[in-house]
């Protein structure tokens, strides 16, 4: 699913517009309807008391058409003009004028904080302050307004997106916007709905589709992209009925020092389970009887040195290697990770410590094959790009590396974004249970695994980052948040490739709610 920008947005309204031939507020009173219809479905009528609160925008406008609807549909409703500035927009007016036509009951103007109504906690207010037109910082009263609402526990439902946010700027006073617990978002979700300083002010979201110009939405290529099972199931591979081990490639792990070995036998697996035809790992002598104990179907490899990675030098020719997982960073693996970049010619999945290595020494990076997939959690990315001050400043520079590297940066979290050039891409699939010891290593083997079967590196990045969130979201079921081991997420791969194929996905998608209920 594509995520328009707000310039983007805003294109789209005029084409739609003018394609369509709407007249003026048309969009308006279909995204206000829509809310309406939303409301409609779930209240049954219900004589719960709606505060409807109203910039003077064109969100405010929105939420005027849906005070109309539910005017004329006899709910209990309460409707405020948020007095915020003198330039009341076109839109806003009409809808303002036909509020006037279905009661006599004007919407109430709200300039300071005694003219406040009370709410209660069993109420529902209608956020429709700003939308994505916000432009500058809000004044005091207006937080004020926001904690008003905070503070009176009443469900709070936002138009669009939550007021005071910004589509495409850090938060600047986290008291000035709006907690929603539901967002209505029109036509696409909004990339602030993933980031980790502002995901968490919507609790859940849902995009509304207000007929914009199909075409338009179609055509226009946009920077960021959320990653579900629509996008995902054209990269898998079917099998056909004479193929054979050799067709689905050889993967190589290269990793593990003393204490870590485990981090290869999980990565070393994962290559396997997500359908490479062999896999080998390549580890220090002490891994070699963990390894071939542990995983029966795997083929090892060692290192001269006991504990650690000192001359990485194989004699297979893998078809995808995945680095890093537990090799630490002893000089002396460092001096194996330099020769062996300067020889090596396949893709990589480059993890952890290799991740590290290259941070530390950035004379390597020039060394990584063009289109090598890293994948830093956080603190690896920071030591890698530099510190940043917001997520859209973390974004950017991992933007920059990327080009200038010819890398894919698969950035770990609770919303993993695999960022290629210019493009991000939002991945869906994963839960806090996946917060545990080894799950990254499992990752680093999946995409290693799906690599050898000759995806393309973005397409190995994005598929196995979904499949790996997958695994995690089926196997958190039977195991719970707490107790959910990297392990089992490998034992759900299977399922999560299975699962590809059952019922389509939802057009309109929920963020889960797991850990905020
Ligand atoms: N395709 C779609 O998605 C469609 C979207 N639609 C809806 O349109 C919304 C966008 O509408 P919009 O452009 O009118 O902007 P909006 O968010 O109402 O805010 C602008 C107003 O707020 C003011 N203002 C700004 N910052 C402020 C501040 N800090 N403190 C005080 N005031 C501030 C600003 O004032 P000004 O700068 O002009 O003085 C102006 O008056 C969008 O989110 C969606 O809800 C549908 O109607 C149709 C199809
Ligand atoms: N809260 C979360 N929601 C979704 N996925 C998560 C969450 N926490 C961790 N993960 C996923 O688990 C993996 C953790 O990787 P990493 O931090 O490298 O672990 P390790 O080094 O222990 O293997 C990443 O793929 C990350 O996206
Ligand atoms: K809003």
């Amino acid at each position: 699913m594509k995520v328009f920008s707000k310039e983007q947005i805003y294109e789209g309204d005029k084409v739609t517009e003018e394609r369509q031939k709407l007249p003026p507020s048309e969009l308006m009173e279909r995204a206000g309807l829509q809310i309406f219809n939303w409301m409609h479905m779930r209240m049954q009528g219900a004589q719960v008391p709606i505060h409807i609160f109203c910039g003077i925008g064109n969100n405010g406008g929105d939420g005027l058409v849906l005070a109309r609807h539910l005017i004329t549909h006899g709910y209990n409703v309460e409707t405020y003009v948020v007095n915020c500035g003198n330039s009341r927009s076109k839109d806003f007016l009409t809808s303002y004028d036909k509020v006037k036509e279905v009661t006599k009951k004007w919407p109430q103007l709200l300039k300071c904080e005694s003219d406040f109504p009370e709410i209660h906690k069993d109420d529902i207010i209608v956020d429709a302050i700003f939308g994505i037109g916000l432009n500058r910082s809000i004044e005091d009263w207006i937080k004020a307004l926001f904690h008003h609402f905070k503070a009176s526990e009443a469900f709070t439902l936002s138009v669009d997106i939550p007021s005071g946010l910004y589509t495409d700027k850090p938060v600047e006073d986290v008291n000035g916007v709006v907690k929603a617990n539901y967002t209505l978002s029109f036509q696409s979700p909004k990339l602030v709905f993933f980031l980790p300083e502002t995901a968490d002010y919507t609790i859940q979201w849902e995009v509304i589709d207000i007929g914009i110009d199909r075409e338009y939405l179609m055509t226009t290529d946009t920077e960021v992209e959320l990653i579900s099972k629509n996008e995902v199931l054209p990269i898998y591979k079917p099998r056909t009925k004479f193929s054979h081990k050799g067709d689905f490639g050889h993967g190589l792990i290269i990793g593990g020092s003393y204490g870590k070995i485990g981090a290869v036998q999980l990565a070393t697996r994962s290559v396997l389970v997500s359908g490479a035809g062999m896999v080998t790992a390549y580890v220090p002598e002490c891994g070699y009887l963990p390894l071939q104990t542990s995983l029966p179907e795997a083929m090892v490899m060692t290192d001269i040195d006991e504990k650690k990675i000192t001359d990485i030098n194989f004699d297979i020719t893998p078809s995808a290697i995945g680095i890093g997982v537990g090799i630490g960073t002893d000089t002396s693996t460092i001096q194996a990770y330099e020769a062996f970049l300067k020889s090596n010619k396949v893709p990589l999945v480059i993890d952890a410590d290799a991740i590290n290595m290259l941070s530390e020494n950035k004379k390597l990076l020039k060394l990584v094959p063009e289109n090598s997939i890293l994948t830093p959690h956080h603190r690896e990315l920071e030591r890698l790009i530099g510190t940043w001050s917001s997520d859209f400043e973390k974004l950017e520079k991992a933007s920059t590396f990327s080009s200038k590297h010819k890398v894919i940066l698969v950035i770990k979290g609770a919303h993993t974004i695999t960022v290629y050039g210019q493009k991000k891409f939002i991945n869906v699939t994963g839960n806090s249970g996946m917060s545990t010891a080894g799950s990254g290593d499992v990752l680093t083997g999946i995409i290693t695994g799906l690599l050898s079967q000759k995806h393309l590196p973005i397409e190995a990045a994005l598929f196995g980052v979904y499949l790996h969130g997958r695994a995690g979201d089926l196997a958190v079921e039977e195991f719970g948040y707490q107790s959910l081991l990297a392990g089992n997420i490998i034992d759900y791969l299977g399922e999560a490739y299975i699962d590809l194929f059952k019922q389509p996905e939802q057009a309109q998608e929920e963020v889960k709610t797991e850990d905020k209920a």
